[in-house]
């Protein structure tokens, strides 16, 4: 086959659909748009309102999840926009919804997370970089509350803010493993008094996950007023209500809650918006996205961050319910490489020897592929495998998937080739996904019941998602244990921060690791967000930069034209 050309190429030689024709397949208006340039704009705060609260009934979400990655992902973006665009070309009203990139990866490791190849969502570059401004507008929010917290206790303290149980980190939108431990307030009593302090990765930020999952501009203010900013002396907690901010935190964070809309390469329409990671936060784009998505269209196809253990978990667990919207059914997107990863158990990943065709490694693969069919159908949705195709995957190793799923585990399977062919390459993929929902009769059911205490929601996504034999809390994690009931939520959902490279809290057990107990060190109420952050291993709120970051690549040429964006 030709070399495809890079995603950046394909999407500079794409033309750019006016947003008001994209989006006049789902019966939008131009003035129900707020235009950012000729091919993005946001919803109106109105048209936002409206269509958040109309029905949803009739739409199919279909969630792209994914077996556990490599580093570099396995294109559960890439299949979300891909499958949009088949199902576009099957004649149904479709639309993807995804979340909007963090500088962070774009400039570390990752890259980009706009879909790649003729699967990508335009414009690339704007999306991939400040967009329409919305992780900025989350970061000056999030460290508004920061300096109004530090200039509170410098005033005076009069609520009494115990400086030691101070929980609410500083935020920026880099990855920067230098900001991960500091001490601020230094330079005496004119900047005081210090403090040890951290930062957070925005798309980390209790405010990113508050912004998804707020049903409108009432409930948003209500989250923000009830998140934990501290504890005072009684171990009382300190709230961005309490400091008296949180108007003018709202006032920050209103243009982002509107959600963006664009178009694919194929002039499919896209929501793309909010941006938490799966590891550190939920994993998905807004509720109201997903909710404006299903008034609109009948398929909205949405993705949830890494493997199936943590962003569809999550999804089904925490972001569903507040949605009050069910998924029809789950695109589970697996690759030769990946499978080839865990057939080796090899860590760290040599991704080289990965491109040496290797069908053996990729059956010794096979079952993790199956642990997570078996999560998705243990919460009673439909599964459809799909093998997005990388070039160079040869014919065996594809078919070897192929049948392994549809004559071993008795699951739909389809090649993906979306990357490659955009939604030509994902007709058979929805079809196969389009006869798994019509052939489902099981209800969808969350993995806990929600009134279930926190130890005993964690110890179930422990055994039954990720397969542990058991829990171990830490005395921390104890002591937080403790203190939630006292905060009221001794029964919110959880939202578990683990590696993504493994079912376990260790990323150097690929497979399907046995005989392991989950360690949880801490427990991180997020009251705005109406769940318990439970920290494993040593999952990182601020990743680092690695030895050769995407930034050595990016650059701007004379006419304005970005270059090494991928
Ligand atoms: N079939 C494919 N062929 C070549 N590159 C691909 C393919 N699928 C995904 N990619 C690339 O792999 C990287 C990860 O894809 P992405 O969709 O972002 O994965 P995820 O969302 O699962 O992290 C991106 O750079 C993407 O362009
Ligand atoms: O939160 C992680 O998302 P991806 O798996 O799409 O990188
Ligand atoms: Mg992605």
């Amino acid at each position: 086959d030709d070399p495809i050309p890079s995603d950046a190429e394909i999407a500079r030689a794409a033309t750019e659909q006016p947003i008001e024709d994209v989006v006049s397949s789902l019966g939008l208006e131009p003035d129900d748009l707020d235009p950012y340039g000729d091919s993005v704009a946001k919803l109106t705060a109105e048209t936002t309102r409206q269509l958040a609260e109309r029905s949803t009934a009739d739409a199919r979400y279909v969630l792209v999840t994914g077996m556990t990655p490599t580093p570099r992902g396995e294109g559960k973006t890439v299949t979300n926009v891909g499958l949009a665009q088949a199902f576009d070309r099957l004649g149904k009203t479709a639309v993807a919804a995804i979340r909007e990139p963090s500088l962070g990866p774009v400039f570390g490791l990752k890259g980009g997370a706009a879909g790649g190849g003729y699967s990508q969502v335009l414009p690339m570059e704007d999306i991939n970089l400040h967009f329409t401004g919305d992780l900025h507008a989350v970061t000056a929010a999030h460290n508004v509350i920061s300096a109004t917290l530090d200039n509170h206790v410098h005033q005076g303290n009069e609520l009494g803010v115990d400086p030691t149980e101070i929980v609410w980190p500083r935020a920026i939108d880099v990855n920067d493993r230098a900001l991960r431990e500091l001490v601020v307030g230094l330079g005496g009593s004119a900047n005081g008094p210090p403090r040890e302090d951290g930062f957070v990765l925005t798309a980390a930020s209790e405010l990113m996950a508050v912004l998804c999952l707020a049903d409108g501009i009432a409930d948003l203010k209500d989250r923000i007023g009830r998140i934990i900013v501290a504890y005072d002396a009684d171990d009382d907690p300190v709230t961005v209500d309490d400091l008296g901010v949180t108007g003018a935190v709202a006032v920050l964070l209103r243009d982002a809650f509107r959600p963006n809309v664009v178009g694919t390469i194929e002039g499919t329409p896209a929501f793309v918006h909010g941006g938490p990671f799966a590891n550190i936060a939920h994993g998905t784009n807004s509720i109201v996205a997903d909710r404006v998505g299903g008034a609109l269209a009948d398929y909205v196809v949405t993705e949830a961050g890494f493997g199936a253990d943590l962003g569809a978990e999550k999804f089904f667990d925490i972001v569903a319910p507040a949605a009050g919207i069910e998924p029809a059914a789950a695109a589970l997107v697996v690759s030769v490489r990946a499978l080839k990863y865990h057939g080796k158990d090899m860590w760290p990943v040599e991704f080289d020897t990965l491109e040496e065709p290797d069908v053996d490694a990729v059956r010794a693969g096979f079952e993790n592929l199956d642990r997570h069919v078996a999560i998705l159908e243990a919460f009673g949705v439909p599964v459809v495998v799909a093998v997005n195709r990388f070039p160079g995957d040869a014919d065996d190793e594809v078919d070897a998937i192929l049948d392994h799923c549809r004559e071993g585990l008795g699951v739909r399977a389809a090649e993906s080739t979306v990357y490659r062919d955009g939604g030509d390459g994902g007709i058979e993929l929805a079809t196969a996904i389009d006869d798994a929902v019509d052939e489902h009769d099981e209800p969808f059911e969350p993995i806990y019941d929600r009134d279930a205490p926190v130890a005993e929601k964690i110890e179930t996504v422990a055994t039954r998602v990720y397969g542990a034999d058991g829990v171990t809390f830490t005395d921390d994690a104890r002591a937080d244990l403790d203190r939630l009931e006292s905060i009221g939520l001794a029964d919110a959902p959880v939202c578990l921060s683990k590696t993504p490279y493994s079912f376990s809290d260790d990323p150097s057990k690929n497979g399907v690791p046995e005989g392991w107990e989950l360690t949880v060190r801490e427990l991180r109420p997020s009251a705005g967000a109406g769940f318990v952050v439970a920290l494993t291993g040593d999952v990182l709120t601020m990743p680092g930069l690695p030895s050769d970051p995407a930034a050595l690549e990016i650059d701007l040429e004379g006419d304005g034209t970005v270059t090494g964006l991928f």
